[in-house]
């Protein structure tokens, strides 16, 4: 599957990369943090300081593949996010697709700035959990905002380019969330939403 075509593939991201092998979540942070412009603009321009972030990597046979980061006021912990304050090193897409109240947008790819603070991030985070310097090509990222009851989160997916190399899947089956598992340690114009569910393993 092209770069091109992962940045639009529909349906939960984490479901579809277990189907190439063994797929894990490295949970990076899950903290209070300042948000940047996209995400403060996409969320309702929350007060700074009630917000949250949670950044992984995605592995797929232990090979660093996603650098993902999700952000949402810190109020919706108490509400319509309530689950993600314990969900570890499970895959966020646990509480995404099984859930017919929550809606996503449209998936905006976009070709991050090299210098911009979300990409020297990532190359700060991706050097400490991986050892080695993401490379100069991993650019390309998809953004899109769930809602459930009203609560706006936004996540944001950075590829490797050797994403674009995986093995071809080694049968049909479609693995189900729950066999997932779990490793240690632009701007939205006119978004369109749609369940999350109904994309599910397409
Ligand atoms: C949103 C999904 O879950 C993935 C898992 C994430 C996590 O656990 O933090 C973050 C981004 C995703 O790529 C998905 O599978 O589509």
């Amino acid at each position: 599957m092209s770069l091109r075509a992962w940045l639009r593939a529909p349906g939960s991201l984490s479901a579809r990369l277990a189907r190439h092998g063994r797929f894990e979540v490295q949970l990076l942070r899950q903290t209070t943090a300042r948000l940047n412009a996209p995400e403060r603009r996409q969320l309702g321009r929350p007060r700074q300081g009630c917000t949250l972030v949670r950044e992984v990597v995605l592995r797929v046979d232990g090979q660093p593949l996603v650098w993902a980061r999700s952000s949402l006021h810190q109020s919706t912990l108490a509400g319509p996010w309530k689950a993600l304050k314990g969900l570890g090193r499970r895959p966020l897409a646990e509480l995404l697709y099984q859930d017919r109240r929550v809606q996503r947008s449209t998936l905006q790819p976009k070709r991050l700035n090299p210098h911009g603070g979300t990409r020297r991030q990532m190359q700060r985070q991706w050097r400490q959990a991986t050892g080695t310097a993401a490379p100069a090509g991993m650019q390309w990222a998809r953004h899109s905002v769930f809602k459930r009851q009203g609560a706006q989160l936004r996540i944001l997916e950075l590829f490797h380019p050797e994403v674009a190399h995986l093995a071809p899947y080694p049968g049909t089956r479609r693995p189900s969330l729950k066999t997932l598992a779990c490793a240690p340690g632009g701007r939205l114009h006119r978004p369109v939403w749609q369940s999350a569910r109904s994309h599910q393993g397409r």
